[in-house]
């Protein structure tokens, strides 16, 4: 159960790993609904590692965190689907199937979500379709849209289920940068529509723009612009 006035995310004296490796120590922050963040660090530095340990990829082993209501410190695999369903993954690794149109990938989660309903899944698939601006891509199969228009349906399928927050690794990588800015601001409206983000990324043009909170992973500490002073000179090494 989520109570309005709580975080979406609670960290407090976790470490992350890697195996045996602790990839970050006395990790401690709170992420509020309708927050935006920006997690950032040099290659290497733990970003994927703490975004992976919030949605359960990565067990949490030392310290204590509450996501969307979950707590991860023993959390069953049973329940990961369950918190999950709660969170937006926008990441490399959960990348369309190829060889399945846009619409089946998007049923293809539902389903795996628990989505029983026929015409329920059908107006939500072409609502979250809509709401990433590509209304008319339902038939349509991966390879036949754009790098940025498969980004956006990765983002339709991340949001099926109404997050709490969206976790994202990097989700203007390898897009052009026009392209990278639609996403962005496609980020932007959803998070404006009252969505929590913590996005990963080592967009400097970004992070100039935008002041939003930033969260930085640096020589194994995660350091928060919400107390302490990260300097934008410090953000071009990254
Ligand atoms: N599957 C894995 N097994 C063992 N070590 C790993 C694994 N994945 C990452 N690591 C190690 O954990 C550390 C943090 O990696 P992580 O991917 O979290 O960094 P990152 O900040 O996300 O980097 P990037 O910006 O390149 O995505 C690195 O030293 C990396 O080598």
């Amino acid at each position: 159960m989520i109570f309005s006035n709580e975080p979406i995310v609670s960290v407090s004296n976790a470490s992350i790993f890697q195996g045996i490796n602790t990839i970050l120590r006395d990790v401690n922050f709170e992420i509020e609904k309708d927050e935006f963040v920006f997690l950032i660090g040099r290659t290497g530095s733990g970003k994927s590692s703490l975004l992976k340990t919030l949605y359960a990829d990565l067990p949490l082993i030392m310290g204590e965190a509450v996501v969307a209501g979950y707590r991860l410190n023993g959390i069953k695999t049973k329940n990961i689907p369950f918190l999950r369903r709660k969170l937006g993954i926008v990441f490399q690794d959960f990348q369309l199937f190829p060889d399945r149109t846009v619409a089946e990938n998007l049923y293809f989660v539902m389903r795996a979500t628990g989505w029983k309903d026929k015409t329920k899944m059908k107006s939500r698939m072409v609502e979250v379709l809509m709401g990433v601006g590509l209304g008319g891509a339902a038939t349509k199969m991966p390879h036949q849209l754009s790098g940025g228009e498969q980004q956006r349906v990765v983002i339709a399928r991340a949001l099926l289920n109404e997050p709490a927050i969206l976790l994202a690794d990097e989700p203007t990588g390898n897009l052009d940068p026009e392209v990278s800015d639609g996403i962005f601001r496609l980020f932007q409206d959803i998070n404006k529509k009252g969505t929590a983000i913590l996005m990963a990324t080592h967009n400097y043009e970004l992070l100039k723009k935008y002041s939003y909170r930033i969260l930085k992973c640096e020589n194994g500490l995660l350091l928060d612009s919400k107390t302490r002073d990260i300097p934008l000179s410090s953000i071009h090494d990254m």
